[in-house]
């Protein structure tokens, strides 16, 4: 494998990390995301929607997995559309899929190291950035667990650990507070925050209150469109006692799902 430069994989400036147009993406047959536009830049995003709203389909084209049917889709400046060299939008990409598939025989640690060599960072450094993602995701007391022996909820944080361990500026989660205990989700929260300072980190989730107490801004989609953008308390803003919920942006996702308004609020 080339070495690769320090020049090649330092920070490079966008005004969007993420840019979609009239997005078109195909699961299976069916067209799953279906002319969304979206722009995301710095900060934590969290992607709501019903189950089958399309959410696993957008993050797979966006990490660059799924080739767009149609429209235009551009990730940290670079096209995605089949032809462009991605291989530089990819080293600076981490993502969490929904079911992510792993050698049961290795150690945390192997693993973690395993995905930093495939996203080609530089040998020196993998080591040290091993060790720094699994403390960040609290598992350092199984750093040398073998994968098959560790819990749903240390799997789920070893597939962040994975996802964060080249310092990413988009990090893409796809439901990654499922099988956490509360202790474990209120940290998970603690280290997106700290993760959306300096990246575009998108998430996607069914819990309206994660949305809440981790993420600068929420992202509504339905039937592969985006219904809404705005941040949590404008989102607790769209409803009132007639819409079911247990709380204020519990009510204002029932009704804007309900309205189905196709309104950007910023
Ligand atoms: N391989 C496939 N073949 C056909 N249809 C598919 C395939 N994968 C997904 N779909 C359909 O595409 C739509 C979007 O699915 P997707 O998994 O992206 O939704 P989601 O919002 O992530 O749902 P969930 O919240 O249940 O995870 C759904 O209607 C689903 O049935």
């Amino acid at each position: 494998m080339r070495a690769v430069s320090t020049a090649e994989t330092a920070p490079t400036i966008h005004p969007w990390a993420i840019h979609a147009e009239a997005l078109k993406v195909r699961a299976g047959r069916h067209l799953a995301v279906d002319g969304l536009d979206l722009s995301l830049a710095t900060g934590v995003h969290g992607l709501l929607g019903r189950n089958g709203a399309g959410k696993t389909t957008l993050m797979r084209a966006l990490a660059t997995v799924l080739k767009p049917a149609g429209g235009r889709l551009t990730v940290l400046g670079s096209s995605v559309d089949g032809r462009a060299d991605l291989r530089q939008a990819r080293r600076s990409l981490g993502y969490l899929p929904q079911h992510f598939g792993y050698y049961p025989r290795f150690t945390l640690r192997e693993f973690v190291s395993y995905l930093a060599w495939l996203k080609e960072m530089p040998k020196r450094d993998i080591p040290a950035a091993t060790q720094r993602a699994i403390d960040r995701v609290g598992l350092t007391a199984k750093a040398d667990a073998r994968l098959r022996t560790l819990s749903g909820g240390m799997l789920r944080r070893a597939g962040v650990a994975q996802a964060i361990v080249n310092d990413p500026q988009v990090l893409l989660l796809d439901e990654p507070t499922v099988g956490l205990d509360p202790e474990q989700r209120l940290d998970l929260r603690e280290l997106l925050r700290d993760l959306g300072t300096d990246a575009c980190v998108l998430v996607s989730t069914h819990l309206v209150e994660d949305v809440v107490a981790a993420c600068t801004e929420v992202v509504l989609i339905n039937e592969g469109r985006l219904v809404w953008q705005g941040t949590p308390t404008a989102l607790a803003a769209q409803g009132d006692e007639r819409h079911p919920g247990d709380s204020p942006a519990e009510r204002g996702y029932s009704a804007l799902l309900r309205g189905h308004h196709a309104e950007v609020v910023r």
